[in-house]
């Protein structure tokens, strides 16, 4: 048997003429090349089938295609050539073209006080799809960080000094006792919580970039947000870390607002809306807040 006496199905004609929004495969492995290193990645390809007489798409025309990805960096350009021959490749059945990628995106961090470094993921998808000749890029980046609850400070100073006034009742203050009941656990009888909290930035890019600004938006998330989760800790980094935090109590609203104004201003954006997740240890569940700019659905 050979090629020409195989079936091909997808070129029949549709029992049920209906065109479909998106057709394609899913969760197809690929390595991908962001700022010259190959990254294990997961696609979604795929067209719409507008012309709803014909049965199927050519599956193995979108997997094909996606081969110019595996040598050249990802950016804005390379998307739009792959979704091109998508398109060109499904000529007279398919108008619009769609792709995503699922990376983690790895970055080496440095220590807050002593000279270590270590890896930081950040999960990130990238969106592109080529519609009516009109191509859109959409960045999805999961950023982690930490916030310190800042009614749970205030309570827990509180807390503080109801048991200086107890400790120190009736008694002249001499510094070297305050100063050794500043450093007993009796002078930290409350801490506030903190948490472990996510950024999820979904962000709409400028049409004509030539790069992806992936680095930098991070950049920019976390330098808003300010108490970015750590990598290598000595105790040194972490007493730094608990300076910081102390200095950045922030509720999930007070994180969104700050990154509203942060990613307005970052270059490339032009629209985003954004989720910010603190999984809270007070209790079992999350405190969520979200913003939106110039975002249209
Ligand atoms: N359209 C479609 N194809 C599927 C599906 N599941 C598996 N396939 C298979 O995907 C394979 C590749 O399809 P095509 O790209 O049309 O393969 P082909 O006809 O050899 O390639 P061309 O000559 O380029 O059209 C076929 O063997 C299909 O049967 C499905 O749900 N829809």
């Amino acid at each position: 048997m050979n090629a020409l006496t195989l079936p091909d199905i997808a070129a029949q004609a549709s029992r049920q003429a209906l065109p479909l929004e998106w057709v394609g495969m899913c969760g197809i492995a690929l390595p991908v090349v962001i700022d010259g290193q190959r990254t294990a990645a997961k696609a979604d390809a795929g067209v719409s089938l507008d012309d709803g007489e014909a049965r199927g798409i050519h599956m193995s025309r979108l997997y094909l295609a996606l081969e110019m990805l595996e040598q050249e960096n990802l950016n804005p350009a390379l998307l739009h050539r792959v979704l091109q021959r998508f398109l060109d490749s499904h000529d007279g059945l398919a108008h619009s073209a769609y792709l995503r990628l699922h990376f983690d995106l790895l970055l080496k961090r440095p220590a807050l006080v002593s000279p270590l470094t270590g890896w930081k993921r950040y999960p990130l998808s990238i969106e592109a799809r080529l519609k009516n000749a009109m191509f859109h890029v959409e960045l999805k980046i999961d950023v982690p960080y930490s916030s310190t609850c800042p009614c749970s400070a205030a309570l827990s100073r509180q807390l503080i000094q109801q048991q200086f006034v107890e400790d120190f009742a009736n008694r002249p203050l001499q510094h070297a006792d305050v100063l050794a009941w500043l450093g007993s656990t009796q002078g930290i009888v409350a801490t506030p919580h903190s948490q472990r909290s996510t950024a999820e930035l979904r962000l709409r890019l400028d049409d004509f970039l030539d790069e992806l600004p992936l680095i930098a938006l991070i950049n920019d998330a976390e330098s808003a947000l300010g108490t970015a989760v750590q990598t290598a800790v000595k105790r040194a980094d972490e007493q730094a870390f608990a300076l910081a935090n102390g200095q950045n109590l922030m509720f999930c609203e007070d994180a969104a607002r700050r990154l509203n104004q942060a990613l307005r201003r970052s270059p490339g954006v032009n629209a985003f809306h954004l989720r910010v997740v603190h999984a809270e240890s007070l209790h079992a569940h999350d405190a969520v807040a979200e913003s939106r700019w110039n975002w249209e659905v």
